[in-house]
């Protein structure tokens, strides 16, 4: 039995920072991630002249509602994508002359139907070199607010970008929405708004956003439910049992769901009120499973489906496609190279049982292919990896911690 105390997630310290930058006074973060992603995002806003302390336990965070400090800055994004489309809608709501830029990797990632939602709004945006792609740069003004319609078919990180900025228009926004993946991402955004003291109304597809700013608080960041994932696949698929604390019952993120799947392919679960258990039961059947709401955990499912008894089919998992890279495309082929069958269509991947074989993993830079192929290796001896350290972007201290639970579960 391995007991496990997951990082924090990532998602909600990048909402954290935005709000906490745009509160009124000092918000204290306890237990944040520190991994690429965030430290990225805190760099990005001290590059923005919002002061950022970062002790080990907690980040501190100076609020400013009127914006930015600095008149002009240069701000690189790396591989975040929560960095590369809440920063830029942070420093629209201030005044100044802002530039942002990204890694290679999340240049090529869209967000073209934010930054026209912006424009929408009234934000002198330009994009340098691709429409809808960074680099971009933004002559920030303030934002009067009203109303705009948002596509977050392909990322739902538009949606929460918006809803961030609502409360620091002039007017409030009214943002509705034509369609949205990653739903539950959006349930988080308005639970963390909530909790820093501004007011969100949803209506159906429609929602509101009344002016009034953020007030500084004490936020405790809850450990990471997509990383929390390959330490539960690990338990399913190797008969053991691993309990994550500090995710039970009352946790914001949707991606703890998929122990739900787990519990239908036969693993025995249990959420409790501060923590989440799963046993393998020996038995791992296959399944279909609609991901659209969770779809981070895509790879992960697909890292274990070969020891099913049945096909695993996932579908609604387009958007996919779009992350850190083609995860459809490099599950599918790294699965082959693996000797496994796979298939890939539009927005889905079916798996066939087998017996994975020694192969090094294609990681295309995806922290989730290297951390989902983990979970393989505890029942394929010789998998490798081409580049390992890329979990760095939300958990740079993975690979010890797997050794760890490797130990702690049945050979
Ligand atoms: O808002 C967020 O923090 C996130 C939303 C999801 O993205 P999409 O909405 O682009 O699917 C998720 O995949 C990502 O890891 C984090
Ligand atoms: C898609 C991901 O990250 P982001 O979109 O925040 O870069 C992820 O962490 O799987």
């Amino acid at each position: 039995m391995a007991v496990v105390d997951i990082p924090g997630s990532k998602s909600i310290t990048a909402r954290a920072l935005f709000l906490a930058a745009a509160a009124d006074g000092v918000t204290t973060l306890v237990r944040p991630l520190r991994s690429d992603d965030t430290e990225g995002f805190a760099e990005g806003l001290t590059r923005l002249g919002y002061r950022v302390g970062r002790a080990p336990e907690a980040w501190h965070v100076d609020g400013r509602p009127q914006g930015p400090a600095v008149p002009e800055a240069d701000v690189h994004c790396r591989d975040g994508a929560t960095t590369a489309r809440f920063l830029p809608t942070l420093a629209a709501a201030g005044h100044g002359r802002y530039r942002f830029d990204a890694s290679a990797q999340m240049r090529r990632r869209p967000l073209l139907p934010l930054t026209r939602a912006l424009r929408d709004l009234g934000v002198d945006l330009r994009h340098e070199e691709t429409e809808g792609h960074h680099p971009l740069r933004i002559a920030a003004a303030g934002v009067a607010g009203g109303d705009v319609t948002l596509d977050a078919g392909q990322s739902s990180q538009y949606l929460t970008a918006l809803l961030l900025l609502g409360p620091l228009t002039r007017e409030g926004l009214r943002i509705e929405v034509t369609d949205l993946v990653s739903a539950p991402y959006v349930d988080i955004t308005v639970a963390m708004m909530r909790a820093f003291g501004a007011d969100v109304r949803r209506d159906g597809d429609v929602f509101t956003v009344p002016p009034g700013g953020y007030r500084a608080t004490t936020y405790a960041v809850e450990p990471d439910a997509s990383t929390a994932s390959y330490f539960f696949a690990a338990a399913a698929l190797t008969g053991g049992e691993v309990t994550v604390r500090g995710l039970g019952e009352e946790a914001l993120q949707g991606d703890l769901r998929f122990v739900d799947v787990l519990r239908r392919m036969g693993a025995r679960v249990d959420v409790g009120r501060d923590a989440t258990t799963v046993s393998g039961t020996g038995r791992l059947a296959g399944v279909t499973v609609n991901m659209r709401d969770i779809s981070d955990t895509m790879p992960t499912l697909a890292a274990i489906a070969p020891f099913a008894s049945g096909p695993v089919r996932i579908e609604a998992v387009a958007n996919t496609r779009v992350k850190e890279c083609d995860r459809l495309e490099a599950c599918a082929e790294n699965l082959r190279r693996l000797g496994v069958q796979a298939r890939t269509g539009p927005d889905w991947i079916e798996i066939h049982p087998g017996t994975p074989a020694p192969a090094e993993i294609r990681t295309y830079g995806d922290h989730r292919v290297v951390m989902s192929f983990a979970v393989t290796s505890l029942r394929t001896a010789g998998i490798t990896f081409d580049d390992p350290e890329c979990v760095r972007k939300t958990f740079p201290a993975f690979h010890d911690a797997f050794a760890r639970l490797r130990a702690a579960l049945p050979a």
